[in-house]
């Protein structure tokens, strides 16, 4: 007989889990999602489908109205200290430099500047902004400003880093410079990725699984499996496997979205 595959337990899991909002509003209904320890997974999905109060929920920062969220054993007490975000808007304190910025979640913690000095030095060094560490956010372009947002949503050194359409306002080419960026951070530190996008290329580009959302109230329509290796670098966007993966993407967000457009009618 042959020996019996081992059960890796998921790092988070989502079981039926919905989420009405007192107005009336139900964003999401029967989500199974689960992720693996040290997975680069993609949320894409049609607008309002309940992608960002999926991942609100991951954060702890909102409760289900019915379902679970099952955390793997080692963080069943301690996910909210171990889960970073990082959100569309870098959300930066302008009055503090790039430095102070980085330290905050650390100063929250009652950390002081002398102890997290290292780690404060470690997250800019990682992001390429350790020259900017005395800069104001104004004197910052839009790509430094995420930067210094991984920086800090890094300083914790958190084993998942929750991503809500981080990049969608920046231009394409510091866009894809960040995705490097991204891929280089997670390849090193190995923390476990849910990045939330639009961009289909993005999504592929990045993940090892790209799950698609059904419209609202949100559910998982489809997944997609990306099995070329990392490290991925350009030349992965002009290989076979990427242009089918987002094609293959691409016509379940089209299902998606066109499933709710004849509800609608
Ligand atoms: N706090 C809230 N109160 C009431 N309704 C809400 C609240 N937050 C979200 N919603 C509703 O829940 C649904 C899902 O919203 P959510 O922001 O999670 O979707 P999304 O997929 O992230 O959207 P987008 O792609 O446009 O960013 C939407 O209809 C939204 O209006």
């Amino acid at each position: 007989m042959p020996a019996a595959e081992p059960v890796i337990k998921p790092l988070v899991e989502l079981v039926g889990v919905e989420k009405t909002f007192p107005r009336g509003a139900t964003a999401l209904a029967g989500l199974d999602l689960a992720v693996a320890r040290g997975e680069f997974l993609s949320l894409v999905g049609p607008s309002g489908c309940g992608k960002s109060t999926a991942l609100r929920l991951i954060a702890g920062l909102a409760q289900p109205t019915a379902g679970q969220i099952c955390w793997a054993d080692d963080l069943r007490k301690s996910h909210a200290r171990e889960v970073s975000v990082v959100f569309q808007e870098p959300t930066l304190l302008p009055w503090t430099r790039v430095w102070g910025n980085v330290y905050l979640p650390l100063r929250l913690r009652g950390e002081s500047r002398v102890a997290a000095q290292d780690r404060v030095d470690e997250a800019l060094a990682l992001v390429g902004l350790s020259d900017f560490r005395d800069a104001y956010p104004r004197q910052l372009s839009g790509g430094m400003k995420m930067r210094v947002a991984i920086a800090r949503a890094l300083v914790t050194r958190p084993k998942v880093l929750l991503m809500d359409e981080p990049f969608a306002a920046l231009d394409e080419i510091t866009r894809s410079r960040l995705n490097d960026d991204l891929l280089r951070l997670w390849g090193e530190q190995r923390w476990t990725g849910i990045f939330v996008t639009h961009s289909v290329y993005e999504s592929v580009f990045l993940s090892q699984r790209v799950v698609v959302m059904s419209a609202r109230p949100g559910r998982v329509l489809d997944e997609a499996a990306i099995a070329a290796p990392h490290p991925r670098d350009e030349s992965f966007r002009r290989t076979t496997e990427y242009a089918e993966a987002c094609s293959r993407v691409s016509s379940s967000l089209r299902q998606a979205v066109e499933s709710a457009a004849a509800r609608e009618a």
